[in-house]
C-alpha cells in the first residue's frame, strides 16, 4: 500500500482582506489593545488552518504566523533580543517585539526597508530580503555576549491553540544554521558559527517540549541548503543533526528557492526523518535526491510552485511523481516553499478576466492542487483533473499570450539598440549645456508623501464613487502642490511625486498589454506593508503613453527642469507574478522595449531628464554564483534598451535603494546611466568606497539621509556625509538627494529634511 500526505511549508497570514495589516495599524496608533490584536492573529490562524484541514491536509503547519516577521519571532522564541534595547521587567513580549521591529520610536514605515543604525539604541533590527523574494526579514544582531533561551511560549501556545481546534499538527520552525547565517555580526570579525554550540540546546530542548505536546513532525527549515556555503558551515550541518536527532523527533528537513547542487549528499545523509525539497526550480535533482534519501526517511516534493500563481500541470506533475512514489512507496507532496509568497486566494478576484483567472492558482487554490495530485495518484477518481487539463490547454493554446507585433520588435531590433549614441564624457558635456545646474544639484528620488487624502481620491475613483476627469483633477492638484513645495525648498531638480502611482510597479502593469492585475492579492512585503504584484501573463507591448500627460503637467508649472520617472524592466519583471512558458530574459525585453517607447516619449514632450528605477536589480541576483554572469547580462542588456532612446543631451538617472552592490560594481557601470541615486545614508557613505575604488565613471547621488525615519536630519549631518562622499567621488560628479522616494513619509518632515539638505548643498557649493 503507497503512503501519500499533502502539507505546506507555510501560509498566507495577512488574510483576505488584509485583516492582520488593520488589526497591526490600529495597535500601533493605539486604538487596539492587545487582548484585541491577539484575538485578531488568533482568528486568521484559526481560519488558515481550517482551509488546510479542509483541503485533506493531515498536518496543519503551525509556527509560520508572525505578527511582523517570522525571524523576528524566531529572536524572542530564542531568547536573543539585543541587550541594546535595554528592554526593562515591565515591558511586555508584543511591545519588545514591535520596538525591535520598528524601533522604540516606532517609524519604521518605509518604502525601502531600511533601518535607521547609528541614531539611537533603540533603533529598530535592520531589515533585508528574504532571500531572493520581495519579502524583507528583521536581522537578528549576534555578538559574542550572545545568548539563548527557550524564552518564547508563543509557538507552544499556537501548537496547543491548533490541538484545541481539533488539528493535528506539524510545527515549523527556522534551522539553527539558517538563523544563524541570516544574522549579522555586531562587530567585524565575530563568527556567528561559534554561537552554534550555544544555539543548539535551546534547539534540543524545544524539540522535545513539541514533541512533548504531541507534535507530530517538526519542519525544520534549512533554505542556505541552496546557497554556495562556506565548507565551516557545511561542515557544521553534521554536528547540528546529529545533535538534534537526540531530541526524538520526528524532522522533515526542509530546502527551497535554489537547488542543492554540492549540498545534496550532505542534505540526504542527515540522521532527520524526512527532507523537502523545491521540486521547481531543483526539478533537475529530484531523480538524485530519491536515490540518495535511504528508506524510511520521507520524501517531500515541493511540486506546486510555491513562487508564482499559475496552475500546476497536473499531468506533467504526475509523470514525476509516480516513479518517485513507486520507488519509495511513500510520498510526501507540498508547494516548493512556503505560500507566504503568493496571494491568499482567487475567491474574491470577481474582476479578473476570466480566461486568464482560469489559468491561476493562489494558495487556497493550490491547497485544492496538493489533494487532486494526491488522489489521482491513488488512482480515485479526481473530476478536478479534468478541470486542470482544461485550464493549462486553453493557457497553451491561447492566442491572447503571443502577439506577433512583439515577436517581430524583438526579431528586428539592432544589435546597438542598447547603445547610447555617444559615451558618458561627451554626453555629460552636452547634457551639463542644456541643464544649467549649480555644483551639487539637489533632487529628490520621485514620490512624495501618499497622504490620506490621496489614497482616499483613488479609492473613491476606484469604488466609482469618484469619476475619472475628477480623480486626474485631484492628482494634478497633488502635481501642483508638489512642483510649488520642492520649488518653495529650493530644489535643482524636480519630481511630480508619483501621486497617480498605487505603486511603482502595479502602476505600469496596468497600462500594459500582457498583465493583469488582482484586487486583492495582496502579498507581504514586511511587517503590515504590502504589495499587490501585476501578473504577467503575455507578450508586454505599451498601447498608449504612460507618465507623459503627468510629466509634461508638472513641467508646464516650473522652469526648472522636471525628472520623468519609470520603474525599469528589470524591477518591472521581479515585483510581478511573470509568465514561465518563456525564458524570463525574454519577458524582460519585451518590457524593455515597452519601456523605451516611453522614454521616447517623454523625451518628445521636452522633459529633459529621465530616470529610470531599479531596486530590484541587486534582488534579482541568482542565488548561485554560477548564474551570476547570465542574468546580469540580460539585465543590464534590458536597462540599456530602455535607456538606448534617449538622446545624448537627454539625461538618464537610475535610482537603486539596496546595499551589497560591491559584487556587481562593473555590471553596474555598464548601464552607463548618467546619474545613479542609490542608499548610503545608513551605512554612512560606507558603501560609497566601492564605487570610489572602482573609479565609478559617471555621476551619482549618494542618499544623504534616511527615507524610513520621520526623524529631520540636521544640515551639519548631511554636510559631513557629502564631506565624505567628496573624498572618494569627484565633486564634480556628486549629486545631493535622499536615500529612496518619500512616498511613505508626511508633508512636515520632508519639507524640513529637504530644506536642510539644500542648505547643506549650498554650504557645499561655497
Ligand atoms: N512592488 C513594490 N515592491 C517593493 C517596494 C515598492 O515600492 N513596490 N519597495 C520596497 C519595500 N516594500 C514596500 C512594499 C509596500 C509598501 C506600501 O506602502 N504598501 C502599501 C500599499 C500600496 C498600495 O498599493 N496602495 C494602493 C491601495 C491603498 C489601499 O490600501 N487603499 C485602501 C483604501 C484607502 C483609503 O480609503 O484611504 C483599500 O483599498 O482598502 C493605492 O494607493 O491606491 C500598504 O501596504 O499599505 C511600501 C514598501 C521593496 N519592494
Ligand atoms: N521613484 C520611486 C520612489 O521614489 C523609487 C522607489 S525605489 C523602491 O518611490
Ligand atoms: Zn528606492
Amino acid at each position: 500500500m503507497k503512503t501519500l500526505h499533502t502539507h505546506v511549508l507555510g501560509f498566507p497570514r495577512i488574510g483576505a482582506r488584509r485583516e492582520l495589516k488593520t488589526a497591526l495599524e490600529a495597535f500601533w496608533r493605539g486604538e487596539l489593545d492587545e487582548a484585541a490584536l491577539e484575538a485578531a492573529g488568533a482568528a486568521l490562524r484559526a481560519r488558515h488552518w481550517a482551509l488546510q484541514a479542509d483541503a485533506g491536509l493531515e498536518l496543519v503547519t503551525v509556527g509560520d504566523f508572525a505578527f511582523y516577521d517570522q525571524v523576528a519571532s524566531h529572536i524572542q522564541l530564542f531568547g536573543c533580543e539585543p541587550a541594546r534595547f535595554g528592554f526593562d521587567e515591565a515591558a511586555t513580549p508584543l511591545t519588545r517585539y514591535f520596538a525591535m521591529a520598528r524601533g522604540e520610536r516606532g517609524g519604521h514605515t518605509d518604502c525601502c526597508a531600511h533601518p535607521h543604525a547609528g541614531q539611537h539604541s533603540g533603533h529598530a533590527l535592520d531589515m533585508t530580503k528574504w532571500f531572493d523574494t520581495n519579502y524583507h526579514y528583521l536581522v537578528p544582531e549576534f555578538g559574542p555576549e550572545t545568548a539563548f533561551t527557550l524564552a518564547g511560549e508563543r509557538l507552544l501556545a499556537e501548537v496547543a491553540e491548533a490541538q484545541a481546534l481539533g488539528h493535528r499538527v506539524k510545527a515549523t520552525l527556522i534551522g539553527p544554521l539558517t538563523f544563524l547565517w541570516l544574522g549579522t555580526a555586531r562587530e567585524d570579525g565575530f563568527d556567528r558559527l561559534s554561537l552554534l554550540e550555544k544555539l543548539l540546546p535551546v534547539y534540543t530542548t524545544l524539540l522535545m517540549r513539541l514533541k512533548a505536546q504531541g507534535v507530530e513532525w517538526v519542519q525544520v527549515d534549512e533554505p542556505i541548503l541552496g546557497l554556495d556555503l562556506p565548507q565551516e558551515w557545511r561542515n557544521a550541518f553534521e554536528i547540528a543533526y546529529w545533535l538534534l536527532a537526540q531530541s526524538g523527533a520526528r524532522i522533515m528537513l526542509a530546502t527551497y528557492f535554489s537547488p542543492l547542487e554540492e549540498n545534496l549528499g550532505l542534505a540526504c545523509r542527515l540522521p532527520v526523518a524526512g527532507l523537502h525539497v523545491d521540486g521547481v526550480r531543483a526539478a533537475h535533482e529530484l531523480t538524485s535526491v530519491c536515490d540518495w534519501l535511504a528508506l524510511p526517511k520521507v520524501l517531500s516534493v515541493g511540486i506546486v510552485d510555491g513562487r508564482n500563481i499559475w496552475r500546476t500541470d497536473l499531468d506533467a506533475a504526475i509523470a514525476v511523481l509516480k516513479p518517485l512514489l513507486d520507488k519509495r512507496g511513500e510520498l510526501w507532496l507540498a508547494p516548493s516553499c512556503s505560500l507566504l509568497h503568493v496571494p491568499l486566494s482567487l475567491a474574491n478576484e470577481s474582476a479578473l478576466d476570466p480566461e486568464v483567472r482560469s489559468w491561476l492558482a493562489f494558495a487556497t487554490e493550490k491547497l485544492s492542487e496538493l489533494a487532486t495530485l494526491k488522489a489521482a495518484l491513488r488512482g480515485a477518481a479526481a473530476p478536478q483533473l479534468v478541470e486542470a487539463r482544461a485550464a493549462i490547454a486553453s493557457r497553451a493554446r491561447s492566442t491572447r499570450v503571443h502577439s506577433d507585433a512583439v515577436a517581430a520588435r524583438v526579431q528586428a531590433l539592432p544589435g546597438d539598440a542598447d547603445r547610447r549614441g555617444a559615451p558618458f564624457a561627451a554626453r555629460q558635456v552636452v547634457q551639463r549645456a542644456r541643464l544649467r545646474l549649480p555644483a551639487f544639484p539637489t533632487t529628490t528620488i520621485g514620490s512624495f508623501p501618499q497622504t490620506a487624502a490621496i489614497r482616499a481620491a483613488r479609492a473613491a475613483f476606484r469604488r466609482g464613487a469618484l469619476p475619472l476627469a475628477q480623480y486626474q483633477n485631484a492628482m494634478r492638484a497633488e502635481i501642483a502642490h508638489a512642483v510649488a513645495r520642492q520649488e518653495a525648498i529650493g530644489l535643482d531638480v524636480l519630481v511630480h511625486g508619483e501621486a497617480e502611482r498605487n505603486d511603482m510597479v502595479e502602476y505600469f502593469g496596468e497600462q500594459l498589454d500582457g498583465f493583469v492585475f488582482t484586487q486583492h492579492g495582496w502579498v507581504q512585503s514586511y511587517g503590515s506593508r504590502c504589495v499587490k504584484p501585476p501578473v504577467l501573463y503575455g507578450d508586454v507591448a505599451r498601447p498608449r503613453a504612460m507618465t507623459v500627460d503627468w510629466a509634461v503637467h508638472a513641467q508646464s508649472l516650473s522652469a526648472r527642469p522636471v525628472k520623468g520617472m519609470l520603474t525599469g524592466p528589470v524591477t518591472i519583471l521581479q515585483w510581478s507574478f511573470v509568465r514561465d512558458d518563456q525564458p524570463r530574459a525574454l519577458t524582460a525585453l519585451q518590457i524593455a522595449l515597452a519601456m523605451r517607447d516611453e522614454v521616447a516619449d517623454l523625451q518628445a514632450g521636452a522633459i529633459g531628464i529621465i530616470q529610470i528605477d531599479e531596486p530590484a536589480l541587486r534582488e534579482g541576483l541568482p542565488l548561485r554564483r554560477a548564474r551570476w554572469d547570465d542574468y546580469l547580462a540580460w539585465a543590464t542588456r534590458a536597462f540599456r534598451i530602455t535607456a538606448g532612446a534617449a538622446r545624448d543631451d537627454t539625461q538618464i538617472h537610475t535610482h537603486m535603494c539596496y546595499a551589497e552592490f560591491n559584487d556587481i560594481l562593473p555590471q553596474i557601470a555598464a548601464l552607463d546611466a548618467d546619474v545613479i541615486t542609490i542608499e548610503t545614508s545608513r551605512s554612512d557613505m560606507a558603501l560609497l568606497d566601492g564605487f570610489g575604488k572602482f573609479r565609478y565613471p559617471n555621476e551619482i547621488g549618494p542618499g544623504v539621509y534616511d527615507i524610513h525615519s520621520p526623524a529631520v536630519p540636521g544640515t551639519d549631518a548631511i554636510e559631513r556625509l557629502l564631506r565624505k562622499a567628496a573624498q572618494v567621488i569627484p565633486a564634480a560628479n556628486l549629486w545631493v538627494n535622499p536615500d529612496c522616494g518619500l512616498k511613505t513619509r508626511g508633508w512636515a518632515e520632508t519639507e524640513a529634511a529637504l530644506v536642510n539638505m539644500v542648505a547643506a548643498a549650498r554650504r557645499m557649493r561655497a
